[in-house]
């Protein structure tokens, strides 16, 4: 299919029949990333729902457990878990996730399955009752142990350079999904009468510098020498703060409007707050691919090889410019680190 064919797609697109048409482009595929990517969406429309009439229903507020993070678990986290959890298998492609609501893999019981997917079922737990944009993260892998048995762990701790597609749908104003099997990056509205995604932000692409920088300067007193000088230069610069909370929502913005977010390591957190295989491995994946970049401050992030499920890492990510410049930033701060050693 040339460029022209491709820039020819009528927006308005469904994603089933977007997802068709990208699997001509690959003579070999057999259909199986296709029916996960489908089964996201159908996950996807159904926390929609819930989401949607959270404030009428009983399913706002705590639901009394903590997670695998030690953090209160929400009932939509729960609610949004068993549902991604329940139609990935039911899909049948994917023999074990990673979530972040469960301490240990899941195993579907698909062991004809070829896929593992690490996925963050609600994002933004903490604007979920304040009718704040909130969404769901995911990684998906190609399992390297034989099928016909349960997933590994090695199927699991790849690097994010392994992913074969990511993606996260916001729960905003409008409902999207954006994804991306490593061919550029589209984004799909739900048409929620239709119950339908539509292809609305084709071929995504960030801009190469931005005015935004979103970070949470309520922890700026445990920020260590290079974010805090990051930030100020930030200000100097007069750029916009935009913090919503939810990383998610903060993330698509910037990769829309070009700016960069970050989570960095704090004196508190010496590995920041966000996890490496549900969270930054995706969200990277999709920066790059719409010509931007993410790294911890000195790495790129999907090079990182994980050791644990849940690990955290500090997180910078955005608009190229911007994340180079917060990288020299940290830069001197780690040689000053390196001179004080
Ligand atoms: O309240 P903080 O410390 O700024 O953290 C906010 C960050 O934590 C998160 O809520 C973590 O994700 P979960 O809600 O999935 O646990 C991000 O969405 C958000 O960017
Ligand atoms: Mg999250
Ligand atoms: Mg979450």
């Amino acid at each position: 299919m040339t460029l022209h064919d491709k820039l020819a797609l009528p927006v308005g697109t469904t994603l089933d029949r977007f997802i068709m048409r990208k699997q001509e482009d690959f003579p070999y595929a057999t259909g199986e990333l296709s029916q996960l990517l489908r089964d996201i969406a159908l996950a996807a429309k159904i926390v929609n729902r819930e989401i949607n009439r959270s404030g009428l229903i009983d399913i706002a507020g705590a639901y009394g457990n903590r997670n695998v993070q030690g953090e209160d678990q929400q009932k939509l986290d729960v609610i949004a878990n068993i549902r991604f959890i329940r139609a990935l298998r039911n899909g049948g492609e994917v023999c074990t996730i990673v979530s972040e609501e469960d301490e240990d893999m899941i195993q579907t019981g698909n062991v004809q399955g070829k896929y593992v997917v690490a996925i963050d079922p609600l994002d933004g737990s903490s604007n979920i009752d304040v009718n704040v944009s909130i969404g769901t993260i995911f990684s998906v892998y190609r399992r390297v142990s034989p099928t016909g048995t349960e997933g590994t762990e090695q199927d699991c701790l790849q690097t994010g350079t392994h992913q074969v597609a990511a993606g996260y749908v916001i729960y905003g104003s409008s409902t999207m999904l954006v994804y991306t099997t490593g061919n550029g990056v589209n984004g799909f509205t739900y048409e929620p009468s239709l119950g339908e995604f539509f292809l609305s932000h084709p071929h995504i692409t960030s801009p190469q510098t931005g005015a935004i920088y979103s970070i949470n300067e309520g922890l700026s007193n445990d920020f260590t020498e290079g974010v805090r000088e990051f930030v100020a230069y930030c200000k100097q610069q007069n750029y916009s703060a935009r913090y919503i909370g939810s990383l998610v929502a903060d993330f698509h913005r910037n990769l829309l409007k070009g700016g960069i977010y970050m989570y960095p390591a704090t004196r508190r957190a010496a590995k920041g707050k966000l996890r490496l295989m549900y969270e930054c491995n995706a969200l990277s994946f999709i920066v790059e691919q719409a010509g931007g970049k993410a790294s911890n401050g000195q790495q790129r992030i999907m090079e990182l090889q994980p050791q644990t499920l849940h690990e955290r890492c500090p997180f910078f990510i955005g608009s190229t410019e911007l994340v180079e410049k917060a990288e020299e930033f940290m830069a001197r701060e780690y040689a000053e680190l390196a001179e004080q050693k």
